[in-house]
């Protein structure tokens, strides 16, 4: 099967920005009481990246592979290798999004890429989706999203050197993760991957050392710390690459910096053993 047949695929999938699950994660955030848990009135902004509340994948349960998503071949190609995980995502972000719009999101394959890395094939799938609301002809927010799907573990498996993360910044964050905060994220998510919470499965099919913390978790974390720093803050683009995983077995941290000159903010994710998990940028508008 030829996985490059997949390239311009493409489904549309309605949904209404509404309230309860913005209430829900900003429970999880902790944000500070009252907005902990608050539901939002209508026309409220939608905090960067909380449009993955909505478009839920709705997989029937008979639809669902052995990792936990939905089995590959339909909309996404039939890769053949068995590890998936979220490599980045590149967003534009042209209008708000608002608590009580009706929004219409295109996703279309728009690369499939093998490639030879540090730690054995990798394939990268990048799918772009197109948000629009209330019936609007441009879009209010564009995403590329880099999946990847890896190898199984082989015994001599031996982890790529880590980068360290800068040493201080501005703003940070620590995080203790746990089965609860993992598992709350991927009930807001309807994301079934069973690599953040069946253990016996992470440790033992695929071959890491504990649960694996949800890339789109650590991403609404680094915005998170800008939007409690900066709360009037207009983001125009943002970027961000996982590039080692975080387990819920060790604390970790978000930080961020912004440039001298106020026009960007670099943010990152950085392991307890103070390497870089994640690299992101925020372009200020
Ligand atoms: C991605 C891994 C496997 C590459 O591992 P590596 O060390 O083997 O790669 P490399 O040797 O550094 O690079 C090889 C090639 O891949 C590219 N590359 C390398 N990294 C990236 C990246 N991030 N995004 C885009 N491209 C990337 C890189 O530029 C290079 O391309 P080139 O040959 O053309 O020069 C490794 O860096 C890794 O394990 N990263 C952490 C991934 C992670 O923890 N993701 C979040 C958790 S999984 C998740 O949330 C799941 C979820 C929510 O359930 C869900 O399924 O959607």
């Amino acid at each position: 099967m030829n996985l490059q047949d997949w390239i311009g695929r493409s489904e549309t999938v309605d949904d209404f920005a509404t309230a309860t699950p913005y209430a829900a994660l900003s429970a999880t955030l902790d944000w500070p009481a009252p907005l902990a848990g608050q539901r939002p009135t209508s026309g409220t902004p939608l905090p960067y990246l909380w449009h993955w509340l909505y478009f839920l994948p709705m997989y029937a349960q008979s639809e669902i592979g052995a990792d936990g998503h939905a089995k590959r071949g339909s909309f996404l190609p039939p890769v053949p290798l068995p590890r998936r995980m979220w490599a980045g995502s590149d967003f534009t972000f042209h209008t708000p999004l608002l608590v009580g719009d009706a929004l219409r999101r295109t996703s279309t394959i728009v690369d499939v890429k093998e490639k030879s890395g540090r730690t054995g094939n990798l394939i990268f799938v990048k799918v772009r989706h197109e948000i629009r609301r209330n019936g609007e002809a441009a879009p209010a927010l564009t995403e590329h999203h880099d999946i990847v799907y890896r190898d199984a573990p082989r015994p001599n498996d031996v982890a790529p050197a880590p980068t360290l993360a800068p040493a201080g910044s501005a703003w940070e964050r620590h995080i203790v993760p746990d089965d609860v905060l993992l598992f709350r994220y991927s009930a807001l998510t309807f994301n079934g991957h069973r690599i953040h919470y069946d253990r016996k499965y992470v440790t033992e099919v695929e071959g890491y050392p504990g649960l694996i913390v949800h890339g789109p978790l650590i991403a609404t974390l680094l915005m998170d710390l800008l939007r409690s720093k900066r709360p009037d803050a207009v983001v125009s683009h943002f970027q961000f690459k996982a590039v080692r995983p975080t387990f819920d077995i060790h604390p970790f941290s978000v930080h961020a910096e912004p440039s001298a000159d106020g026009k960007t903010v670099r943010l990152w994710g950085r392991d307890h053993e103070g390497y870089l998990t994640m690299d992101a940028t925020a372009t200020l508008a």
